[in-house]
Parts: C-alpha cells; sequence; structure tokens
C-alpha cells in the first residue's frame, strides 16, 4: 500500500498545495514553520479523521470556513480516493477506482479501517512516527499489544458485570423458568383429557336428540295434511257464513222501506195536491225582486231631489250676492288698473328721492371739507422768496471765494517773506528792512484772522439761509397739495350742484303722478274685503241656475213615474210579508216532493229485490249445513300441531346449543395442544441449556486465568520476535538475536516488556545498556516487526524529524537503518532539516512559505 498524492485546501498554513510522492524515501524539507508537519497532520486527518492540534476546526486555514484534503492511496491495482471536509463531515467521501465507497465521516473511517486493515492506535503508535517519538515504542508496547490481542475485551468479558456473566445468569433464569413449565405441562395435560371426555359425552347426547327432532318431524308431517284439509273447509264456511249475514242484513233494510210504501203514496199525493193550489206562487220570486230594485231607485231619486233643491236655493242666495257686489268690484279693477299704470313713475319718484337724500349729503360733506382747508398761503409769495434766497447764497458763495483766494494770497506772503534772502519786499519792490518785514508779517496775520472771522461769518449766514430755504420748500409742497385737493373739491361740487338741481326738477314734474297713487293705494285697500267676497261668487250666474231647476223637474217627474210602477206591484203581491213566506213554503214543499219521488222509485224496485234475496239466503243456509265444519275440531288440531313445533324447534335449540359447545371445547382443545407442543419445544431445551451453563462456566474459568492470555502471547510474541530479528538482520547490526518477553499485567496493572539483544558472544544485553543508535535501530525494527505481523506487506512509513535532537552518531546510526528499512517498507515519507537525510532521498518535496501561504516545490530545492 503506497500513499500517492495529497492535496490540501485550506488546510493549516495550505491555501492550495498538491503534493506528490514519488519516491522510495520522500524527504519533505524547509525552513521552521514552513508547512511540512502539516503535510503529514494532513495524511493523518485524511487517514483516521483525527486532529494532532487540537479541535479539529483548528485544522482549518485561518480566515476559511472550511478546508478540503484529499488522498490517492494505492494497493496493488486499486486506487482509492479519500476527501475529507474539515467542518462538513457530511461531505466526507471515498471512492475506488472512481466508484464511490462510502460517504459521511463515520462510514468513511470505517471503510479506510477495512482497506488498511489495522487499528488506527496502532498505526499511529508503528508506522506512523511523529517528532522525537521513536523510542516510545518501548513504552507503549504493553498497550499496544494488549490492544492487538484485544486482551482489555477479554478481561471486561470475564468479569462479574461481563457479558460472560450475564450469559451465565440468563441461562439459569431460563432453567428456572423451565421448571415451571414442566409443572404448566401437567396440568395442561390433565385439563386436556377433561376436555375430550367431555367432548364425548356430547356427542352422545346429540345423536339422541337427532332420533327425536325425526320422529317429531314425522309427526307434524302426517297432522299438517288433515289440518290443511279442515282449513279449506274453515275458509269456504267463513265466506259462505260471510255472504249469509250481509244477504240477512239487506234484506232486513229492504223489509222496512217496503213497509213504508204507503205512507210515502199518501204523503206524496198530499203534497201534489197542495202544490198545485199554490201554483199562482210560481214567479213570485221575480215580482218581489222588481219590487226590491224599484224601491232602490225610489231612494236614491229621493236623494238627488233632495240635494238639488239645497243646491238651488245656495245658488240663489250667491247669485244675489254677486249683484249688490258687481258695482264695487268693477271700480276696484278700474283703480287696480289706474294704479298699475302709474306705478313706474311712482317707483322712479321714490328712487330719486332717495337718490336726492344722498346726493345732498354728498354736497354738504364736500362744502365741510373745503372749509377745513382754510385759508391757503400764496404760492406766488413763497417761490419768489425761494429765488431771493437761492439768489443770496450764490453771492455769499462768490464773496467766499475771493475771500478764501485772498487768504491764500496772503498765507503765501507770510511763507515767503521767511523764505526770502534777499532784502527786496516782495509786495511793493521796496528794500526789505526787518521791520518791514515784521509789519508786512503783522499786517497779513491780521488780515488773515479778519478773514477766517468773515469766512465763518459767511457760512453762518449760508446755513441759515438754506435752512429757511428748507422751509419754504416744505411750505410750498403744502400749498401745491392744498391748492390741488381743493381744485378737485370745488369741481366736484359743481358737478353735484348740478345733479341736485336736475333731481328736484325731475321731482317735480312726477309729483302729481306720486301723489294720485298714494290715493288709489288707500281707496283699493277701503275696497279689498268687497272685491274678496265677490270673487267668491263671481262664477253664478243665472243660465246655471235655471239648468238646475230643469233637472229638478226632470227628477221628480221620474219619481212620480217610479212610485206609480211600485204601487202597481203591491196591488199584484198584497200584504209583501205573507207574501214571502208563502213563497218559502211553496219552495220547501216542492223539494221535499222531489225526495218523496225518488224514495217512493227506491221501494217499488226494492219489492222485487226482496223475492231474490229470501231465495238466495235459502240456498246458501242448504250449502253451510251440507259443508258440516265445526270450529272446534279446527282449533283442537290447530293446537296440536303448534305444540308439536315447539317442542321440534326446543329440540333443535338444544341440538345446536350443544353442537356450539363441542366446537368451542374442540377449539380449547386445539389451544392446548399447541401450548402443550410449545411447552414441549421449551422442555427439550433443557438438556442444552444445561450444556451451555456448564461452557459458560468453564470458559469463563478459563478467560478469566492467565492461561489463555499468556497462550496468545507466546503465539504472537515469536511471530514479533522472528519479524524483529529478520529486521535487525537487514540493519546490519552486531546482534546474533533480540528476544522479546511480555507481562501483560492485570486490569489495573501496567504490563512491563523486557527486551534482550544477545551478542555474538551469546551474551545478553539489557535495553536501557544498548547505545542510542542501537536502541533506536531496535525500536524502529520493532514498530516495522509489530505492523508487519499484522499486515503481509506493509505499505509506507511516515517519520517527523526522526533525527531531531539526536547526535551525530546516533544520527548516523539511524540513517543506516532507515536505509536498510527501504527492503522491507517500499514507501517512507520524512520531514527533516537534514541534508543527510536529504541526500539518501530520492524525491524532495520542498516546503516555503510566502506571507502565512505555504508554497510547495517537488524534485528540486528552492531557496
Ligand atoms: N489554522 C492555521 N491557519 C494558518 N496557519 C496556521 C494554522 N495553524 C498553524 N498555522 C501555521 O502553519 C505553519 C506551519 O506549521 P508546521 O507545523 O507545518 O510547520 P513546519 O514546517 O513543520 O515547521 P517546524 O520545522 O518548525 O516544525 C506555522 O507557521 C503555524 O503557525
Amino acid at each position: 500500500m503506497k500513499i500517492e498524492k495529497i492535496f490540501l485546501q485550506n488546510f493549516l498554513s495550505h491555501e492550495s498545495s498538491e503534493i506528490n510522492f514519488k519516491g522510495s524515501i520522500n524527504a519533505i524539507v524547509g525552513q521552521n514553520g514552513a508547512g511540512k508537519t502539516s503535510i503529514i497532520d494532513g495524511i493523518v486527518f485524511s487517514l483516521f479523521s483525527e486532529s494532532s492540534r487540537g479541535n479539529i476546526k483548528n485544522l482549518v486555514k485561518k480566515g476559511k470556513s472550511t478546508g478540503i484534503v484529499q488522498t490517492e492511496i494505492r494497493d496493488g491495482n486499486n486506487l482509492y480516493l479519500i476527501k475529507r471536509d474539515i467542518v462538513n463531515s457530511s461531505n466526507d467521501f471515498i471512492a475506488k477506482n472512481n466508484i464511490g465507497i462510502a460517504r459521511g465521516r463515520k462510514e468513511v473511517d470505517r471503510k479506510i479501517q477495512e482497506i488498511l486493515k489495522l487499528d488506527k492506535d496502532i498505526l499511529l503508535s508503528t508506522v506512523i512516527i511523529r517528532q522525537g517519538e521513536i523510542e516510545n515504542i518501548f513504552k507503549e508496547l504493553p498497550d499496544v499489544l494488549k490492544k492487538i490481542l484485544k486482551i482489555e475485551n477479554l478481561e471486561k468479558l470475564t468479569s462479574s458485570t461481563g457479558p460472560l456473566y450475564s450469559v451465565q445468569k440468563e441461562i439459569e433464569s431460563e432453567l428456572k423458568y423451565l421448571e415451571n413449565r414442566k409443572i404448566e405441562y401437567e396440568n395442561k395435560k390433565i385439563e386436556k383429557e377433561k376436555l375430550e371426555k367431555e367432548i364425548e359425552e356430547s356427542k352422545k347426547k346429540l345423536e339422541d336428540l337427532e332420533i327425536k327432532k325425526i320422529e317429531k318431524e314425522k309427526e307434524i308431517k302426517d297432522n299438517s295434511a288433515k289440518f290443511d284439509e279442515l282449513k279449506r273447509k274453515r275458509d269456504r264456511y267463513l265466506e259462505l257464513t260471510g255472504r249469509l249475514y250481509s244477504l240477512i242484513e239487506r234484506k232486513k233494510s229492504v223489509e222496512k222501506d217496503v213497509d213504508n210504501y204507503d205512507k210515502i203514496k199518501s204523503e206524496k199525493e198530499k203534497l201534489e195536491k197542495e202544490i198545485e193550489e199554490n201554483s199562482y206562487l210560481e214567479g213570485g220570486e221575480s215580482l218581489l225582486s222588481e219590487l226590491h230594485e224599484l224601491r232602490k231607485s225610489e231612494k236614491s231619486l229621493k236623494d238627488q231631489l233632495n240635494t238639488l233643491e239645497k243646491e238651488i236655493e245656495e245658488y240663489e242666495q250667491n247669485l244675489a250676492k254677486k249683484n249688490s257686489l258687481e258695482d264695487d268690484a268693477k271700480r276696484y279693477e278700474e283703480l287696480k288698473e289706474r294704479k298699475e299704470k302709474i306705478e313706474e313713475a311712482y317707483n322712479e319718484y321714490n328712487s330719486l328721492k332717495s337718490l336726492l337724500n344722498d346726493k345732498l349729503k354728498r354736497k354738504e360733506k364736500i362744502e365741510n371739507e373745503i372749509k377745513s382747508l382754510g385759508s391757503i398761503p400764496s404760492l406766488d409769495n413763497v417761490n419768489k422768496e425761494i429765488d431771493n434766497i437761492e439768489k443770496e447764497i450764490d453771492n455769499l458763495q462768490n464773496s467766499k471765494g475771493a475771500i478764501k483766494g485772498r487768504k491764500e494770497q496772503l498765507i503765501q506772503i507770510i511763507k515767503n517773506l521767511e523764505n526770502i534772502k534777499e532784502n527786496r519786499c516782495p509786495v511793493c519792490g521796496r528794500e526789505l528792512t526787518e521791520e518791514h518785514r515784521k509789519k508786512i508779517k503783522i499786517e497779513a496775520e491780521t488780515e488773515v484772522k479778519d478773514i477766517e472771522k468773515k469766512l465763518s461769518d459767511i457760512e453762518k449766514k449760508v446755513e441759515e439761509l438754506r435752512a429757511r430755504k428748507g422751509e419754504l420748500s416744505n411750505l410750498r409742497l403744502e400749498i401745491i397739495s392744498k391748492l390741488t385737493k381743493l381744485r378737485k373739491l370745488n369741481e366736484d361740487l359743481t358737478r353735484i350742484s348740478q345733479e341736485v338741481q336736475d333731481i328736484q326738477t325731475k321731482l317735480k314734474e312726477l309729483e302729481k303722478s306720486y301723489n294720485e297713487y298714494s290715493e288709489i293705494r288707500e281707496k283699493l285697500t277701503l275696497l279689498e274685503p268687497k272685491y274678496k267676497e265677490y270673487l267668491k261668487v263671481s262664477n253664478y250666474d243665472e243660465r246655471a241656475l235655471e239648468e238646475k231647476k230643469n233637472r229638478l223637474g226632470l227628477i221628480k217627474a221620474e219619481l212620480d213615474d217610479l212610485q206609480k210602477r211600485i204601487k202597481g206591484l203591491l196591488e199584484k203581491i198584497g200584504d209583501e210579508r205573507e207574501f214571502e213566506g208563502k213563497l218559502k213554503l211553496y219552495k220547501e214543499n216542492k223539494n221535499k216532493l222531489e225526495k218523496l219521488k225518488e224514495e217512493f222509485i227506491k221501494i217499488e224496485s226494492e219489492k222485487n229485490e226482496l223475492e231474490k234475496i229470501s231465495k238466495e239466503v235459502t240456498e246458501l243456509e242448504e250449502e253451510i249445513r251440507q259443508l258440516n265444519f265445526n270450529e272446534e275440531e279446527f282449533e283442537n288440531l290447530n293446537k296440536k300441531l303448534e305444540d308439536l313445533n315447539n317442542e321440534r324447534i326446543a329440540i333443535e335449540k338444544e341440538i345446536s346449543t350443544i353442537e356450539g359447545k363441542i366446537n368451542a371445547s374442540r377449539d380449547l382443545l386445539i389451544n392446548l395442544n399447541s401450548e402443550l407442543n410449545k411447552i414441549m419445544e421449551d422442555l427439550n431445551k433443557i438438556p442444552k441449556l444445561q450444556n451451555a451453563i456448564n461452557k459458560v462456566e468453564k470458559l469463563r474459568k478459563i478467560l478469566s486465568g492467565s492461561g489463555l492470555q499468556n497462550y496468545i502471547i507466546s503465539i504472537f510474541k515469536s511471530r514479533i520476535e522472528n519479524n524483529l530479528n529478520d529486521i535487525l538482520n537487514m540493519f546490519n547490526l552486531s546482534f546474533s538475536r533480540v528476544t522479546i518477553n511480555f507481562e501483560i499485567g492485570g486490569k489495573t496493572q501496567k504490563g512491563k516488556v523486557v527486551i534482550k539483544a544477545y551478542n555474538t558472544a551469546g551474551n545478553d544485553l539489557d535495553i536501557e545498556s544498548l547505545s542510542g543508535g542501537e536502541r533506536i535501530s531496535i525500536a524502529l525494527a520493532l514498530r516495522i516487526a509489530i505492523a508487519k505481523s499484522l499486515m503481509d506487506e506493509i505499505g509506507f512509513m511516515i517519520m517527523d524529524e526522526p533525527t531531531i535532537h539526536l547526535d551525530e552518531e546516533r544520527k548516523k546510526e539511524l540513517l543506516n537503518v532507515i536505509k536498510y528499512s527501504m527492503n522491507i517498507i517500499p514507501q517512507i515519507i520524512i520531514v527533516t532539516h537534514d541534508d543527510e537525510i536529504k541526500e539518501i532521498s530520492d524525491y524532495i518535496i520542498s516546503v516555503t512559505k510566502k506571507g502565512d501561504k505555504s508554497i510547495v516545490k517537488q524534485g528540486e530545492y528552492i531557496d
């Protein structure tokens, strides 16, 4: 088995590194912290999902969420690809020759152990050697061996809480249970025999009952034929007697009717006579109804007459009222017409009057405003004064300029006087004495002062004039504004005065109409109630009254005619009430006669029927007599049959009860038999269980002693020893043989391993007394020997810095051992700093670090 390739993604310091192990000895080299051991960690993680850096999540490259390790392992023709996801264990996966064989961490772990054929702990103690741990095998050997031989499990197996003890206890309790089953078996057997006896007895009873049942059925059959005959007779008897009864009843009723024949006949004749006598009443009903109709019409005409008479009376009164009011109404309408005619003038007069008031008020207001303006100063005077002031200011400014010029002249003279070198007066041209100079200066300075005074006075004066001019300018503005307002007010006044005059003229023109209108209005107010009265009766006229009177005459004539007709009818009827009574009786008699006639016809036909009925009765009585039916005989036979049937049913019931009982007993019997069989099966186990308990006891005894363990160890020991010596021979050491002795130790005691080496002289040496190199050689050989004893062929060995902390001597010896190991182990992977190891390696894998990222280069060195 060989590790061919590993791919690390976001694993520790590796971001994305692919490493191929192409050589027999593959050296992984590089500076400290470059990421060499990380590659070994990757192999261990991918094989056993185990972290050598604490928590599994520590394996993820810092700053990444998860990492992946993918390893390829070859075993002969089979190439296994193992993929591990550090964080998402469910993504773990293994494929054999590209075909997936397991998924998920647990499944993949199980599959790998199957492929490697060795337990993880054993591999980690033998062929995977962590930094400086080669010799640890001497210490770990007892534990490793215990694990290999599963002796730990043997101890657990035989303890009083172990599985063998509980198996023994289980068998014992099973045997106890089977003892009880034996008793149960005997009881059930007795129960079964009792049940079988019961079934036999029931069967016998059943047979007797079947015979009884057949006998009863025969008796029932015989009596049933007789009964059927009697039943037929009885049915005929009942039919005949029934018919006879109804005939006799009919006969009785007919006879009763026939007895009444004469009485009905005379009654009929009497009624016919009576009806004949009152035949004049025929048609009396229509006379009565005509009379009622005429009376209704008479009442209606009388009502109409009354209403019309009242109407005419009222009409005549209203017509008289109308005539008396007619003149006033006419006068009212004329006045109203006149009023409407002059209404426009009246309204105009009113609105002009109120307009005049408004205008007069406005006029008064304007006059007051003019008054309030008072007397206005003359604008010309103000303007003149302003002009004068402006001229005066100009004059003052001019004289100010002239004086200022003189002042500058004088100042210049004073300056010149001070600077003059020659003795000549700059003013008068004469010789300039000092006195003269002083005099001129004083005069000039005095004049300058006067000038300054004058200038100040002028300025004062100008100031005063300007102030006055300002006041006047304001006054002028005020006068202009007042004058403008006055002009406007005067214009308005003139206009309004004209308008007032116009309105007054117009009012005069309209005044007559206004007064007339007012007079008419008063008159109309007085006439209005009469006019309203008139309007109420204005519709009444003579022609309509005449028409009403004519209608009254017609109604009276009609009423007269009607009353004559009523009188005629009453003459025919006589007393109305009496007539009505007679008419009612006449109608009742007619109805009675109708019924009597029907009765009479019916009795006549019954007279014939009576003869027929009598004959039939005689015949029926004869037939009944001949039938010779006896009800008592029938009842007795019926009762007998009923009893027989009940007896038969009782027998059948008894039969089915016994049958049910037999069936239930049979089911019980089947159950009992199967239970007995089951118990018997259980009881058959007893000898086997007794045998088993003996064996378990024996096994516990054997396993709890040291005999078996020692036996297993002795076999395994010689295998390891032989392998060890074979390997050591290849290492070319100067020992003839190395022996291993194991003391397994107890459950709590750690075991002991004694390794001795024999030199060529035959002397034995303890491991402690050997040289460092010899010890390393034996340790390495021992690791390989153990692994080889468990696997046919060791595929690989991984070593992390095996030479670290070793002195030169030991290092050299170890190098030799590694070189020789190649003959046994096809693939060695070594992490090293050692140049000498690099030399013996045939494939170099260099690891460097750039920033926080490991970079792998293969087949050559990287500086
Ligand atoms: N989770 C992680 N992410 C990134 N880098 C890590 C992580 N864990 C450890 N490292 C860094 O990875 C680097 C490689 O460590 P590794 O043990 O592989 O180095 P090495 O080459 O074997 O060094 P030495 O020769 O000193 O044993 C170290 O610098 C370590 O600090």
